[in-house]
């Protein structure tokens, strides 16, 4: 290992990765853990080798901004796109209605479930992954009103293989030389993107059908076209720059970037409400002042729900869903004096950052209440970045924050909930990349008396 004021103008040397993994399974530890405890030992800022690979690894908001190392052209195109066309501000507000309608069937559907118990992972993914390719191809795959037609069964049967694929850890991630052990793995990893490929592609079809058979007149109508026509449209300008690769690709990267990371949120916001009753009177006692009984929580009255918005800043800073952020420097970078090689991989801890207790007071603590002390002027400081930041930060900010804000705020307004026998939800973190539950809140929801009247005009 070196630290950072020792690489100067050095290569990175090599460093024992056994111990690393070593401690991933022998431990049991998650990833982002097994880092900080390397990080608490040798040092904030690491290069590392991982086999032939540099790897630069960040756990102090003072390096942070690191992050703003140059990055490969590959990506480029989508992230203008994403920026320019698909998320702005203007746009994910015209579809402002899909999130209302999916929230609304969610809602509908507890309240026929009433005393079932419900899995809080799969009721958000589903809800989320309704809500994403409404957006994107103007279908939904789960819940009311959905044929079990071979298109849906291909999409969920599509969402359990990338779950499935996706959770599992490749050792030769870790140690190239032991690729020959993970060969099965990156066949069906293969296959698997071929059958996306094949299925978004027909997506891109059905719409460019509909296209030239609708009058121009209802497709020129913004708040009519659904994402893949936004980008149909911008092909018949532009051929050779959006091409049906570029569209399935853009598909792809809001679909497995949006999806996971957003539902994961609500299910740690939940459960840290749920084994939090304190707060969860203070959420609902916001949203009786704020919204009341007579009619439900809409999204323009996100803004008012501060203390709302404090818990879901909270959550993310607890449990970041990305809790490392990698980059890789397409060119040699020098930055603040330091030489980082051109192909090095930038992995930023950032649950090491925000739970530090260098930085945050009490941080293992869940205290919605430190942001209002604190203000919105905490990101400056790096320490606190869920969405990542600068020109690689999260495009799909926007569109989370009011996703997951007014799903939080509905289930408030218009529920109580038990936990299974009263028992606190078990916070255990799984193993792998990204930082979900380890075991799925369950609970029983059941409509608040006073919401009835509300709840019976959906
Ligand atoms: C709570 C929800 C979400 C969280 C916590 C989150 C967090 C992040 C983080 C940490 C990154 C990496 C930033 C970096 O590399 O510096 C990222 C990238 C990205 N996110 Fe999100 N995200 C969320 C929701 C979404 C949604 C809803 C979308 C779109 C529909 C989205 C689209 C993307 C894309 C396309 C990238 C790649 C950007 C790039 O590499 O330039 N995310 N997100």
């Amino acid at each position: 290992y070196r630290f950072l004021d020792k690489i100067k103008n050095h290569p990175p040397s090599p460093f024992p990765v056994l111990p690393i993994i070593g401690h991933f399974y022998l431990f049991k530890k998650p990833l982002h853990r097994t880092l900080s405890k390397l990080s608490d030992r040798f040092g904030p800022v690491l290069l590392l080798r991982f086999g032939s690979r540099p790897v630069l690894l960040i756990s102090s908001p003072s390096a942070a901004d690191l992050v703003w190392a140059p990055y490969g052209d590959h990506w480029r195109n989508l992230r203008r796109i994403s920026t320019l066309e698909i998320l702005t501000s203007s746009r994910v507000q015209m579809m402002s209605h899909i999130r209302t309608d999916e929230i609304r069937s969610l809602m509908r559907r507890l309240v026929r479930s009433r005393n079932q118990t419900v899995e809080l992972k799969s009721l958000f993914f589903e809800l989320v992954l309704n809500v994403m390719m409404r957006m994107i191809a103007g279908k939904r795959y789960y819940g009311e009103n959905v044929e079990p037609v071979e298109d849906t069964k291909r999409f969920q049967e599509m969402v359990r293989d990338t779950l499935r694929l996706g959770g599992t850890t490749n050792i030769s991630d870790f140690l190239p030389v032991l690729r020959f052990v993970s060969r099965g793995y990156e066949k069906s990893l293969i296959e698997l993107q071929e059958k996306r490929d094949r299925f978004m592609q027909r997506l891109i079809e059905e719409n460019r059908e509909r296209a030239s058979s609708e009058s121009s007149t209802s497709l020129s109508e913004e708040n009519n076209k659904n994402m893949i026509q936004v980008l149909l449209f911008l092909q018949e300008n532009e051929p050779d720059y959006y091409t049906d690769e570029i569209i399935r690709g853009m598909m792809l990267a809001l679909f497995s970037a949006g999806t996971d990371t957003s539902s994961g949120l609500m299910e740690w916001a939940m459960s840290l409400m749920l084994n939090h009753p304190e707060v969860l009177k203070k959420a609902q006692d916001e949203l009786e002042y704020c919204v009341g009984h007579d009619c439900l929580v809409d999204e323009s009255d996100l803004p008012k729900l501060s203390y709302l918005h404090c818990i879901i800043k909270e959550t993310m800073r607890m449990y970041p869903v990305g809790a490392l952020i990698p980059h890789q420097s397409s060119e040699e970078y020098t930055v603040s004096g330091f030489r980082i090689p051109r192909d090095t991989m930038l992995l930023v801890n950032l649950w090491a950052i925000q739970n530090d207790p260098k930085v945050w007071d009490g941080p293992a603590k869940f205290k919605p209440k430190r942001f209002k002390e604190l203000g919105d002027g905490m990101r400056d400081g790096f320490k606190l970045m869920p969405f990542g930041v600068g020109r690689r930060g999260c495009p799909g900010e926007n569109l989370a924050m009011r996703m997951v804000g007014l799903t939080m705020a509905s289930l408030i307004q218009c529920f109580e909930r038990e936990t299974i026998l009263n028992e606190k939800i078990d916070m255990t973190e799984q193993l792998g990349l990204s930082l979900s539950k380890a075991f799925p809140s369950k609970l029983q929801y059941q409509p608040c008396p006073t919401m009835l009247n509300a709840l019976s005009q959906i």
